[in-house]
């Protein structure tokens, strides 16, 4: 059938994520809980707008991240300490390879975690932060923005905990003190003949990310036919998914979909790109164990006799992606 140019062109659906709003939260706990799971449940991602994150102090944050990315590269390199693991301080450009892959990621970035009181005996399990002295403001407002994810990053958890029916208070006692990681990280301006991509396809290892400033494109989703999805978040929304340990403990009746960071565009090749994943982790004792309730006949249990704690299931995966 040919068509005239004034016919209309056949509704040709971009798939996209719809946004979930926070308001939402206190007014419909039960809305929320369904539209945010039902969106995890198709793509592994939702996107979260009116977050109510202080954007005053997510954007001093970003000023000093950026700050400390334009040191020179010997400044920088003081806080780069091999062997552990990446937790703490800087991963130098050309270090993390997604799991397989032939070419390191275009990227470096920063890591801060959770900071324990003395004797605390989580301590054996996580390291020291390191601030670096030539951005002052640093520490304030970083570990500030650390404190703020993690706070939602638990009423995330909630809503999540209703949609499976395990109780509102499901996560409460098993990542308030998780091995979280909050990750700064710069992708500088890629010339046209770069190897590799910003970065490679990978899932994420830890409960579920809050990822901040995917507004500059580039970030995808592996969607179930193998196609690529672009995510493109309003302005200020947070982009949110599925870690591998939650797929795991839920048998993944969540999905932990993989994702990549392409390259630019020739016109915003000159570009840098700025994003702040925040990795909410279990707390490291935790047991990995299938839900019983995410066992059916359709979905047998897929770890039977592998329970894991969340500690060490995190050394595995970080010594196949060449950090520890
Ligand atoms: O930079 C992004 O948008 C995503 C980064 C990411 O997927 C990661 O660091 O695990
Ligand atoms: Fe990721």
């Amino acid at each position: 059938m040919s068509s005239s140019p004034n016919e209309t062109a056949p509704a040709v659906t971009a798939r996209a994520i719809t946004p979930v709003s926070m308001k939402r939260y206190d007014a419909d706990f039960q809305g929320f809980s369904d539209a945010l799971g039902a969106s995890f449940a198709e793509y592994g991602f939702a996107v979260v707008a009116d977050h109510a994150l202080d954007a005053a102090r997510i954007a001093a944050a970003l000023a000093d991240a950026k700050t400390f990315f334009a040191l020179p590269e010997a400044v920088k390199r003081q806080y780069h300490h091999p062997g552990t693991g990446g937790a703490r301080g800087l991963t130098p450009f050309g270090v993390e390879a997604a799991k397989g892959a032939a070419s390191v990621d275009l990227k470096e970035f920063w890591h801060v975690g959770r900071e324990l009181p003395e004797g605390h005996p989580y301590r054996r399990f996580m390291r020291d932060n390191v601030w670096p002295v030539e951005t002052p403001g640093f520490k304030a407002n970083i570990y500030g923005m650390y404190e703020e994810l993690d706070a939602l990053g638990r009423k995330i958890l909630k809503a999540i905990a209703r949609y499976l029916d395990l109780g509102d208070a499901y996560f409460e006692d098993k990542v308030e003190m998780g091995n979280s990681v909050l990750r700064l990280l710069h992708y500088p301006p890629v010339p046209a003949d770069a190897p590799g991509v910003r970065a490679g396809a990978h899932e994420d290892i830890n409960v579920i990310t809050l990822l901040l400033g995917a507004e500059e494109a580039g970030l995808q989703l592996k969607e179930k036919d193998g196609s690529w999805l672009d995510i493109a978040p309003p302005p200020g929304a947070l982009v949110i998914n599925i870690g591998d340990m939650l797929q795991r403990l839920t048998n993944h009746v969540l999905p932990s979909t993989t994702h990549r960071v392409v390259n630019p565009a020739p016109e915003r090749r000159g570009f840098a790109r700025y994003s702040t994943p925040f990795f909410l982790h279990f707390n490291p004792d935790f047991l990995i164990e299938t839900l019983p309730s995410a066992i059916t006949p359709d979905n047998p249990d897929r770890y039977a006799g592998k329970a894991i704690t969340a500690e060490d299931y995190l050394a595995e995966r970080l010594r196949e992606i060449r950090l520890l």
